[in-house]
């Protein structure tokens, strides 16, 4: 994830974006395409027996060698692996990798809001998930990114959770992707703030460093490689990602794609029943 980063930062940097239009305010650029092909390729080098999908088409061409990320986290490999996954075998595992998460942010340069996503399942559910911030830079200054990762039955690392604000009622939502079911179901929720910011990663961010109770999007457009590794981050430490009934979201290799339910989060489960009690039956339907 962070070699990706590097990769969406080299893009930047030079300025060609190489914009293409997949549909409705729905863009790709060179940097989703290179981010996507450096982690497929990385993880297919290693573990060739897992099924990996990613959001961007797949790119044929040969991988720049350079792009081949051969460098574990140490600090991750330390922990013990649960029991509970002893007998995972690799064609079991599915990786769901958003490259590039936030890119009409990244197009438009609110950079902050830029994420890599990967999230890997075993059958329906999402066990592990890494969010990297290429464009994270510590109140301190200096080093830029940072990578927070989950696993369910060891916890969270790279960050540490703080708790919102009990005076306040803060929601995050879409930026760009926002309609008449989304709006009316904020305000059916009656938040006293709403921060209204790209990518699903970085709302996971901001629920993380207590900034929002909820990411409330009562809409279709979120697509499984932008819940999965979220998902299994917020579990990880007792959260909860689902869609806006309550029902989580299958991560297996055959399930569609589109979230069509929408996204309710949180890392508090009381927030999650605050918000997924409040929406209205009209909503759900
Ligand atoms: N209508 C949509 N079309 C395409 N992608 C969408 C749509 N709605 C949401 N997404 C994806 O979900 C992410 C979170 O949505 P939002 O920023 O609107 O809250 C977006 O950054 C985008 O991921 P990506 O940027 O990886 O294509
Ligand atoms: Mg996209
Ligand atoms: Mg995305
Ligand atoms: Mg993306």
């Amino acid at each position: 994830a962070s070699r990706a980063g590097e990769i969406i930062r080299d893009v930047m940097r030079k300025g060609d974006l190489g914009i293409i239009e997949k549909g409705e305010n729905d863009l790709q650029t060179e940097a989703d395409r290179s981010a996507q092909h450096c982690i497929i390729a990385s993880l297919a080098q290693k573990f060739p027996n897992i099924t990996i999908i990613g959001e961007e088409e797949p790119n044929y061409t040969a991988v720049n060698p350079d792009w081949i990320a051969n460098n574990p986290s140490e600090s991750v490999l330390s922990k013990k692996c649960p029991d509970q996954y002893n007998d995972i075998q690799e064609k079991d595992v599915v990786v769901w990798v958003d490259p590039l998460d936030g890119t009409s942010e990244y197009a438009a340069g609110l950079l902050e809001n830029v994420t890599v996503l990967i999230g890997i399942a075993v059958g329906d559910r999402a066990l592990g998930g890494v969010i990297h911030q290429p464009y994270f830079t510590s109140p301190e200054g200096g080093c830029i990114g940072r990578t927070i990762w989950g696993l369910q039955g060891v916890g969270i690392g790279g960050f540490i959770p703080k708790a919102p604000t009990k005076d306040k009622f803060i929601l995050t939502t879409t930026r760009s992707h926002s309609n008449p079911l989304v709006e009316e179901t904020l305000k059916k929720l009656n938040p006293d703030t709403i921060l209204r910011v790209g990518g699903a990663g970085y709302k996971i961010l901001l629920l993380l460093e207590g900034k929002a109770h909820a990411y409330v999007f009562a809409s279709p457009g979120c697509k499984r490689w932008d819940t999965c590794a979220p998902e299994a981050i917020l579990t990880a430490i007792g959260g909860k990602l689902t869609d806006v009934h309550g029902n989580l979201y299958s991560y297996s290799k055959s399930t569609p794609y589109q979230n069509k339910g929408g996204v309710l989060a949180a890392v508090i489960e009381e927030y999650h029943e605050k918000c997924r009690k409040a929406i209205p039956p009209n909503i759900l339907k």
